[in-house]
This record gives C-alpha cells, structure tokens and sequence, in this order.
C-alpha cells in the first residue's frame, strides 16, 4: 500500500486513480462494502484504489475537546485500509487551510488537478468543504465537465440501522462489545507501545504492560479478558485495565495488561490488544488488598472464557 502525506508529496506519474473520501475511523463493515466497491472499479479502470483521509479528522480540528474518541488512531486505520487491499492512501492535513477551501476549490485542486480522479465514490449523504456546502450533486456536476465519474453508494445496515463510526462508539461506551464487533466486522482492539508505570504492579502481585494512549481518548472503559497480539506468534491472553486507576489516585486514563504466565520484558514493544470480554466497570477499592482480591478473581474468570475459546 503506498501511503502519501499531503498532496505535495504526490508525484506527477502517480496522477490517476478511483478514489473515495472520508474519515473511516473504525474501518467497518460500512466502510469495507465502499472498499469493495472501489477495489473492483479500479480493476475495471485500471487504477490503484486510493483512500483520501484527513489527519487529524475535520472534528479533531473544529472542537479538540469536544470531539469523540477515536477509535482508530492513525497508525491502525492505515493497518485496516492494507488488509482491506486498498493500494494507495493519500493523507491530508486537516488544518485551517482545508476547513477554509471551498467544496468546488477542493474538488479542483485535490480531486482534478492533484489526483487526477476519474472515479470518485462516496455514501450518498457525503459532505465536504467550507461549511459542509458539497454533496453528490456538486460532484455529478463538476465530474461531467472535468470528465471523472461520480458513484454513491447506499447505507449499509445492520439489524435496520445504519452502521457508523458514530454507532460502534456508543456501543463501546455501553460496553457492548459483542454488538460492537457485529458491526466492526471484527473485535475491537487498541494499539501501542509499552512504556514504564509506576512499578506498582508488580508489588501487587499482577505485573502490566502500560501502553501508550498518548492524548488518545479511549472509547471504552473498564477490565477485559483480551488477547494480545505482538507478544508471541499466537494470541496471548490476558487481563487488561483501561481507566485512571481510582484506587491508587490515578487521573490520567491508561490501558495495562497483565498477560498470563509471561515474564519478559515488554518495554518498547508494539503491542495490538483485542478486547474479547468485559468483565466489570473499574471501581475504587479501599485498600490495596481488596483490589488485589478483584483482580484476582478477574484473572480466574478471564482465563476461564479465554481457554473456552480457544
Ligand atoms: C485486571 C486489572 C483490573 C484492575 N482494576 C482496577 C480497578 O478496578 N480500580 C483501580 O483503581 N485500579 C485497577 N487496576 C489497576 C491497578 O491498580 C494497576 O494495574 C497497578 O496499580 C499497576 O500500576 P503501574 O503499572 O502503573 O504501577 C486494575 C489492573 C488490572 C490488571
Ligand atoms: N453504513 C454505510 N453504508 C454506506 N456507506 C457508508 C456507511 N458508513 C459510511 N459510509 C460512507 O463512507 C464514507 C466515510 O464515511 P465516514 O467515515 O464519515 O463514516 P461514518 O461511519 O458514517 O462516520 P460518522 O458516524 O462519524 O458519521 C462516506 O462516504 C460515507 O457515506
């Protein structure tokens, strides 16, 4: 897959391709029917498939604060575009320059003049530009002058409802992550480096790996049996935390994983962790003992469903 980052960085023999626009975060099952679509497009034209994303996304720009929690950082939205067989990702700063452009402004200078589309597909209520002014009529009508084709596609469902990034968050925020999973297409996972703790873990008899949320906002909250991927060549089970750590006066949210019957050391590593159940909320314990005696029935149980499924 080749990943370009801003429209400076694409090459003039790289012009051409069929290409859809949005934020994907979650990469679902709505956004892999899009996919599939492109995908068999640009075997018909043939033209690389090519994914324009924006980093950070519109919202992320507009309100930093308010905006939800991702779920897809960067780094994992381009690992899911790649097993989706998406050949080309063109990545664009979402600044004050972009949120400025005017819709016709961008579908010239991005869409004709950069890329060079001649297939453009989006879902039929796709918007874009200064003050969201675009839609698929703009596009019909300036794709029949520069001579690109414009497709959209109807809304994929589940169960009656629209699927989006929008759904599969509050479905994490619930806590339902098997309804979550029906919609992704695939378990829910979070992705990132492990840095050092405060050591305490280990005092408390459950050694965790800390990994990097970064500012990243999780959309879930709470203890999980998960499989860890990146440990060894096999899924590794485990229990993970995501919150502040109440009991221990935390305030800045964390995900740690206690992974079963593993003493190496993690530090530096990529770890991906796949949420397969959620066993409780995250709770203030009055002592450290009484926590000590949670986690270790959270170990029991998250061992016993995770050595059912395998
Ligand atoms: C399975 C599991 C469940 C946990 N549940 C809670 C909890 O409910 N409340 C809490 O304050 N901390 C909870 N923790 C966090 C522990 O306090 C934390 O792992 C320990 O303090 C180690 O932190 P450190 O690695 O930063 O030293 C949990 C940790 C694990 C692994
Ligand atoms: N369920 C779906 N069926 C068909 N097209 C979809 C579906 N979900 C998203 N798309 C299309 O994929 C592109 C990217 O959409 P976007 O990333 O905004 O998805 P979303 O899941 O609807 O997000 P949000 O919940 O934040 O609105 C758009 O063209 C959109 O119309």
């Amino acid at each position: 897959m080749h990943l370009i980052r801003g429209l400076h960085n694409l090459r003039p023999e790289d012009r051409g391709c069929v290409a859809t626009i949005g934020n994907f975060d979650g990469v679902h099952r709505g956004h892999r029917a899009v996919f599939q679509r492109l995908l068999a497009e640009g075997r018909a034209y043939g033209l690389p498939a090519t994914v324009i994303t924006f980093e950070p996304q519109p919202l992320e720009f507009f309100a930093p604060h308010a905006a939800p929690a991702r779920l897809t950082r960067l780094r994992e939205k381009l690992k899911a575009l790649r097993a989706c067989g998406i050949e080309r990702v063109m990545v664009l700063e979402f600044g004050a320059r972009l949120a400025a452009m005017e819709a016709d402004t961008f579908v010239e200078r991005l869409l004709i003049e950069g890329l060079g589309v001649r297939f453009l597909l989006v879902g039929d209520d796709f918007r874009f530009g200064r003050k969201r002014r675009g839609d698929v009529a703009l596009l019909h009508a300036m794709g029949q002058t520069a001579g690109f084709a414009v497709a959209s596609l109807p809304t994929i469902h589940d169960a009656g409802e629209r699927i989006s990034s929008t759904r599969i968050r509050e479905l994490l925020a619930r806590g339902d992550l098997a309804q979550a999973r029906q919609l992704l297409g695939r378990p829910y996972s979070l992705e990132g480096r492990v840095i050092h703790g405060d050591k305490r873990g280990r005092a408390l008899g459950f050694p965790t790996a800390n990994i990097a949320l970064h500012r990243r906002v999780s959309p879930v909250q709470g203890v999980f049996a998960v499989w860890v991927h990146g440990v060894g060549t096999r899924p590794w089970p485990g229990v993970a935390n995501i919150g502040t750590r109440p009991t221990l006066s935390g305030s800045i949210a964390r995900l740690e994983v206690h992974l079963f019957d593993l003493d190496r050391i993690l530090y530096g590593r990529h770890l991906e962790v796949e949420l397969a159940l959620r066993l409780r909320d995250e709770q203030r314990f009055d002592s450290l003992e009484t926590l000590k005696d949670q986690i270790r029935r959270d170990v029991q149980t998250a061992r016993a469903f995770l050595s059912g499924l395998r």
